[in-house]
């Protein structure tokens, strides 16, 4: 039996931009497009072709708009993608009606709980050498107001420690490899921080492979000064919007609007996209209430996880398995890869319907803890039954 907190729902929807439309008989996708984070039925024009979107059916319809899309395009800051947060807010937003609760029905039997499923998950997995990539934020620490306070609990470190004892595992995340490493504070793990633009082996050497090289990767160097530069200039540019954050991740900029007054939201957009026409090397894209700026590069979490698995050894090989949890846009980058190479398994972390590549859901960092813990005994209780058949 499915059940859900309705408050929280419209909270975790309302973070994550997702707008539930009455109004509108459209269902739209980001099926096959680039980054896909949000379309917008106002920006018809200029989206790339619809695609029907199976999954979410009857009159309720999932309406996403991409604002990358638009920045791409130079357009302004799309006031459809200010209601469209606004309208998921809690205190906007329409109840949770029947059909709402049979789509989340259809969708946890598309993306069933990994807890649920571990069995199918680890009988998959037999034979092959198991690599964990771990986001940060809302998969290993809980989501919270300011981002140099989201910290990740003692147990979840054991967690995570736990597992690094027994799989090659990386945190990959969209922070400063630095920031992160002082919440995660994990000599043994490797590190892709800035959205995978900082990639570093581990300290503590761990050797799983023979073939495995040390990493030191920074894809985007030469975008250094251009952060840098454009950084302060956000700083300035935003100061005057009450709430609004701004955080040098080193080679990618994060403008949070989580604790900006909602009618302020179109403003502070306004703000960063004029900030970021003035540079064609940078583009933007939305996180959970943060807008995201990088530098235009090939370049992103589904590409770090290749990178590392090349690393590691497992470039072209066929018993490697690789197993992504993330709560993100940019996760999806990662999902999308797997499924490309059918290696492994993407898990969203996430508590409400949402357009995603990975195969399997968890609900919040808790049950994140609860698999990785779940791993590890199955790790050692398969060796040790192996030891005692010998
Ligand atoms: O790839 P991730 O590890 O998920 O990092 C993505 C962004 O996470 C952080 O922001 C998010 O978490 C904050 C703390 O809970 C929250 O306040 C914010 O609203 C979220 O967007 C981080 O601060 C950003 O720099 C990362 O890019």
């Amino acid at each position: 039996m499915v059940s859900f907190n309705i408050e929280a729902e419209r909270e975790n929807m309302a973070s994550q931009n997702v707008l539930i439309v009455d109004a509108f008989n459209l269902t739209l996708s980001t099926e096959g497009l680039p980054n896909p984070s949000i379309y917008s039925i106002a920006s018809q024009q200029k989206r790339p072709p619809v695609v029907p979107c199976g999954g979410y059916t009857n009159k309720k319809k999932i309406m996403l708009q991409n604002l990358e899309t638009n920045a791409a395009a130079g357009a302004r800051p799309n006031n459809c993608w200010v209601e469209s947060i606004r309208a998921s807010s809690p205190t906007h937003m329409k109840s949770i009606t029947p059909s709402l609760l049979e789509e989340k029905r259809a969708w946890i039997i598309r993306h069933p709980s990994a807890l649920d499923m571990f069995h199918e998950i680890t009988e998959a997995s037999k034979g092959k050498q198991i690599v964990m990539f771990l986001d940060y934020d809302g998969t290993l620490s809980p989501i919270v107001e300011n981002p140099d306070r989201a910290f990740m609990s003692g147990k979840m470190r054991r967690a995570v420690r736990q597992l690094a004892k027994y799989f090659p595992t990386a945190i990959v995340t969209g922070r400063c490899r630095d920031k992160v490493y002082d919440f995660v504070k994990l000599a043994e793990l490797y590190y892709a921080g800035s959205h995978g633009m900082d990639i570093k082996g581990p300290t503590k050497g761990l050797k799983y492979n023979q073939k495995s090289k040390v990493v030191n990767f920074q894809p985007a160097s030469e975008f250094l000064p251009l952060i840098d530069k454009v950084y302060k200039v956000l700083v300035e540019k935003t100061k005057s919007t009450p709430g609004a954050r701004v955080e040098n991740n080193k080679f990618c900029i994060s403008v949070h609007f989580r604790c900006v007054d909602e009618k302020k939201w179109n403003d502070l957009a306004q703000k960063v996209k004029e900030v970021v026409n003035e540079y064609p090397q940078l583009n933007w894209r939305q996180g959970r209430m943060v807008m995201e700026i990088r530098p235009k590069i090939e370049w992103d979490k589904g590409k770090a996880l290749e990178f590392l698995l090349e690393c590691l050894g497992f470039a072209d090989c066929s018993s490697v398995f690789p197993v992504y949890i993330g709560d993100d846009t940019t996760d999806e980058d990662a999902f999308k890869i797997l499924r490309k190479r059918g290696q492994g398994f993407g898990i969203l972390v996430s508590k409400f319907p949402k357009k995603t590549s990975a195969s399997y859901s968890l609900r919040e960092p808790d049950e994140v803890m609860d698999f990785l813990q779940k791993l590890v005994r199955w790790k050692r209780d398969s060796a040790h039954t192996t030891k005692s058949k010998v």
